[in-house]
């Protein structure tokens, strides 16, 4: 069985309040895009995992597709064993939420596979243990988040009129130290109150709390918001906690020569 866990990016995402738990409460839209890992997952004679692609930092053992088997593991046989391949597409540590969507597309794939009659609101129970922008992937179509992020309400968003540039400046930003960066506070009005249908309309109303941070730390990530503007965005932002930025610009408009010389990942998504 094959599958294509894509990516997500955040319109707006406002931190409200640290809780008791050490996570923070945030108001955010997250909208999936068409760039995508590979997972293929095939019967095997003991449970192997092996990767290509984008080279992930650290061990194998803790890639979050095996989280999602061995979270599943404790709760059904899981027989007989599998192999589980992941080719690595989305850039990591990126805000663009690739692991949770891999661990996501995981559940997904194991309870199809198996038969094992997982209904939808059991499977976000799920995926909300292995991240917190792991439920999203279940649902997968754009949504106002609040809670860790795992509260979903299906937003009726289509921005198919659109292209999306995205960019990777090829920073790791990791996201606890983000989150540690952050003063929380009301902000100055909801992300509810936005039109999201109408991207000429987001520009002085949806922001991302974490750039001011990350912007400081990473002036290089604040330039290529600044570029993309200068080429015509209707909007741009850093996604989640950095470090890609996306440009929404209008369908059949060139976005020619940007970032060519830098050694950037740019992405062209329409
Ligand atoms: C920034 C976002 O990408 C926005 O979509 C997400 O909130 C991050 O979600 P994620 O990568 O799935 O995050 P997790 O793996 O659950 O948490 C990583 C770390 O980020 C911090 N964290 C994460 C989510 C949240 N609502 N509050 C937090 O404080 C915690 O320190 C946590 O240890
Ligand atoms: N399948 C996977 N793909 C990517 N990263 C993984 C995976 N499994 C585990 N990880 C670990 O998770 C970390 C963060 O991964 P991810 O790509 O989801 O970050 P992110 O894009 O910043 O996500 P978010 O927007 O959720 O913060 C990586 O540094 C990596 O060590």
């Amino acid at each position: 069985m094959i599958a294509f866990p894509n990516c997500k990016i955040n319109l707006g995402l406002h931190v409200l309040n640290k809780r008791v738990d050490g996570f923070h409460d945030l108001e955010t839209v997250f909208l999936p895009l068409a760039l995508k890992d590979v997972l293929e997952i095939i019967t095997a004679d003991k449970l192997t995992f092996t990767m290509t692609g984008i080279n992930i930092p650290g061990s194998a053992d803790d890639n979050l597709c095996l989280s999602a088997y061995r979270l599943l593991k404790r709760d059904f046989p899981l027989l007989p064993p599998v192999h589980i391949h992941l080719h690595k597409v989305i850039p990591t540590g990126a805000g663009l939420g690739g692991g949770s969507s891999d661990a996501a597309f995981t559940l997904k794939l194991l309870n199809e596979k198996y038969h094992l009659g997982i209904r939808q609101e059991t499977l976000l129970q799920y995926a909300a243990q292995l991240g917190s922008d792991c439920a999203f992937f279940i649902e997968n179509t754009p949504c106002y988040a609040t809670g860790r992020g795992e509260i979903l309400e299906p937003l009726a968003v289509d921005l198919s009129a659109y292209q999306f540039l995205l960019v990777h400046p090829g920073i790791h930003v990791n996201t606890g130290w983000a989150f540690g960066q952050l003063s929380p506070g009301k902000p100055g009005h909801s992300l509810r109150e936005v039109n999201f249908k109408d991207v000429q309309d987001y520009k002085g109303k949806v922001s991302n709390d974490f750039e001011a941070a990350v912007f400081q730390a990473h002036p290089e990530i604040a330039a290529i918001k600044e570029q993309m503007y200068a080429t015509g965005a209707l909007y741009a932002s850093m996604s989640g906690s950095g470090s890609a930025v996306y440009g929404i610009y209008e369908k059949g408009k060139k976005i020619t020569g940007l970032f060519s010389e830098t050694g950037y990942s740019v992405f062209r998504i329409s």
